[in-house]
């Protein structure tokens, strides 16, 4: 179902917990602030995910927080999965050494993992902890669980700029099918260090003489580098960027039960956390649910727009 502008709604992006075991200092904690909470229960999640599917809704991405924290994690996969959706889930990649193979059982396609560095000091200074060779083993068992394509994200900021290079050589050599080159966002924490954020732009030019293919990807219009070595590097520019908003296609359920229609805004949402708690009947429910979501999408609107 189209928005007022156009963009149909694909993605059903949902915040499992706000708890995380990192403290970046660029987290934009997917606009909900962090106050710690943890979570719907799988009820209320597979409830939800089910009146989205009226809506256009196929693809489901768990995040957090992060979202291994969750101790239902594999309940909540495996519920999602069997209402029809393609499941992905972003993490720091800690726990993935003994939960990839679990995840992938339960019916998680793909994962995407955050590596903001691969010098190990860098690493401990952007996320707080010294867990670099723990995330990189993390990477391992997603690509031997079969999680593919296994993306890794990495966020640019003037910490890291200086392993681009890095980057892309490591993820090539190790067989990593995607890397998401993020710009940072002036949101949740990435508010008050938007000191560190640097434009992409220098990088594309890279990427534009270095690759042998460009595709542009309907989510937000992304451009995506075909190299040589078979990896495809995303640029994900978000910051300022209309066309990137023109392709926004996803809704966020958050923690406390809101229907949340863009990352940078918190008065454009829906809360039905009301309609959660009430004991109606679970088809009840769902119709009030799906009533939400039309509002939603009345509501929805690109956050940067051309104008003139
Ligand atoms: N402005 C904006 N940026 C987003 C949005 N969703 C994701 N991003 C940016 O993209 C980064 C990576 O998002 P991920 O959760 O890893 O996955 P994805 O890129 O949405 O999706 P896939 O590539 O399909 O896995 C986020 O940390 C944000 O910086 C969004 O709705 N709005
Ligand atoms: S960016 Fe991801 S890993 Fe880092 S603190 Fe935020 S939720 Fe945790
Ligand atoms: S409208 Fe733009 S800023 Fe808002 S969620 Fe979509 S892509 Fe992100």
């Amino acid at each position: 179902m189209k928005d007022r502008f156009g963009r149909d709604l694909e993605d059903l992006r949902i915040t499992l917990t706000h708890a995380c075991n990192f403290s970046c200092f660029f987290c934009h904690m997917e606009g909900e602030g962090n106050e710690n909470l943890s979570g719907l229960p799988l009820r209320d999640i597979l409830l939800v995910a089910k009146a989205s599917k009226d809506f256009g809704i196929k693809y489901v991405k768990l995040t957090g927080g992060e979202p291994t924290l969750r101790r239902d994690l594999i309940e909540i996969v495996k519920g999602l999965k069997s209402l029809g959706f393609e499941v992905s889930m972003t993490t720091n990649g800690v726990l993935l050494p003994r939960l990839a193979t679990k995840l992938k059982e339960a019916g998680l396609s793909r994962v995407n993992i955050s590596l903001h560095a691969l010098d190990r000091e860098t690493f401990k200074k952007i996320t707080g902890v010294d867990a670099l060779d723990k995330v990189l083993e993390g990477i391992k068992s997603a690509i031997n669980a079969n999680l593919r394509p296994v993306k890794l994200n990495f966020v640019v900021n003037k910490m890291n700029i200086n392993e681009i290079k890095e980057i892309i050589d490591f993820s090539e050599k190790l067989g990593i099918d995607e890397l998401h080159l993020i710009e940072m966002h002036p949101v949740g924490l990435g508010k008050s260090s938007f000191s560190y954020h640097e434009n992409l732009n220098i990088i594309e030019d890279y990427l534009k003489k270095n690759s042998t293919k460009v595709t542009i990807r309907n989510k937000h219009f992304r451009p995506r580098y075909y190299l040589n070595s078979g990896l495809v590097v995303e640029v994900v520019k978000p910051y300022a960027n209309p066309i990137f908003c023109a392709g926004c296609n996803r809704i966020r359920l958050t923690v406390d039960g809101k229907l949340k229609t863009c990352l940078y805004r918190e008065d454009k949402v829906i809360d039905i956390s009301g309609i959660l708690k009430t004991n109606l009947p679970e088809d009840d429910k769902l119709e009030l649910i799906k009533e939400s979501f039309k509002l939603a999408i009345a509501i929805r609107e690109p956050n940067f727009k051309y104008t003139l």
